[in-house]
């Protein structure tokens, strides 16, 4: 390939000042070496224009629109350009939870408010389940925080795979998460809620001292009002109990419907152990 070609040389020179002063200054830059070799052509046809005895005000007006317009759209392409990949930054950064990649609290709690406005318009129930990992303190002090964070990150992988794709899951802060069930009966939502619970159970997380294990408690609140703070505290309430009565397991906060497994009874495995 020929070294010397202008496209190549040019394109070499975009990199480097880019590299060098960043995109704001290196289109700064790129802009007034577009004007200053605009300066330069026009000099150059007011030379020919006094040469040809032509009026250079009737030349530089069918040319420096043509002249000026290919770097002002370059310009301004590579500005759009950054302008989009912030705000797609930004975005991603506001709505998700930078350690396990689910909902962040804030982006969980506007998505999840939208659902349940929805389920209470079409008279659907939504059951919310929370979630929190057992003695997760004791796994940081234990085996350090880098080791608590791939907890984190193993447990939001389990709940992400666990549900459907309609369902919302986010990290509330900490060891907690939550999962939205929208149009689930308490029968479904207590088999979803022990569904994961005993595949936490059977989980292990590689550390540096091998394998380990975790566990969670949960608990499942069922609402069709619109109104999630009242359904987190009831499932924050029953979340508190599922903890007080031993943990590994999941509490209701309301008689489920009928025929629906009692998820706090279900006789739990040998997987766990
Ligand atoms: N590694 C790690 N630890 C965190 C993070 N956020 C919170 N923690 C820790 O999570 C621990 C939570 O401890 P506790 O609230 O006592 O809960 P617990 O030990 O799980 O006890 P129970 O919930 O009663 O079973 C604290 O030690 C926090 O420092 C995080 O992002 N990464």
């Amino acid at each position: 390939m020929d070294e010397t070609r202008p496209g190549r040389a040019s394109a070499c020179l975009r990199g480097m000042l880019l590299r060098r002063w960043g995109p704001a200054v290196g289109t700064l830059v790129l802009t007034a070496a577009a004007c200053l070799l605009s300066m330069l052509v026009v000099l150059v046809i007011d030379a020919c224009c006094r040469a040809l005895d032509l009026p250079l005000s009737l030349a530089l007006a069918a040319l420096v629109p043509a002249i000026a317009a290919p770097p002002m759209i370059f310009t301004l392409c590579l500005v759009l350009r950054r302008l989009y990949r912030t705000r797609d930054e930004l975005l991603r950064r506001s709505t998700t939870d930078e350690l396990t990649a689910v909902a962040s609290r804030g982006h969980f709690r506007a998505l999840a408010e939208r659902e349940l406005a929805r389920a209470a318009r079409h008279r659907h129930a939504c059951a919310l389940l929370m979630i929190d990992a057992d003695h997760f303190n004791a796994i940081n002090d234990r085996y350090g925080h880098a080791v608590g964070d791939e907890v984190l990150r193993v447990l939001a992988a389990v709940l992400r795979d666990g549900v459907r794709a309609i369902d919302l899951v986010g990290r509330m802060g900490g060891e907690e998460f939550a999962v939205l069930l929208p149009q689930a009966s308490g029968a479904c939502a207590g088999l979803v809620a022990e569904r994961l619970r005993r595949t936490v159970a059977q989980c292990r997380v590689a550390t540096p001292q091998g394998p380990i294990g975790v566990t969670v408690s949960i608990g499942l609140a069922l609402g069709g009002a619109p109104d999630l703070d009242a359904l987190l505290h009831v499932a924050d309430a029953a979340l508190y109990r599922a903890k007080a009565l031993g943990r590994n397991r999941v509490e209701p906060a309301e008689p489920l419907a009928e025929g629906a497994a009692a998820p706090a009874r279900l006789a739990f495995g040998d997987e766990e152990a």
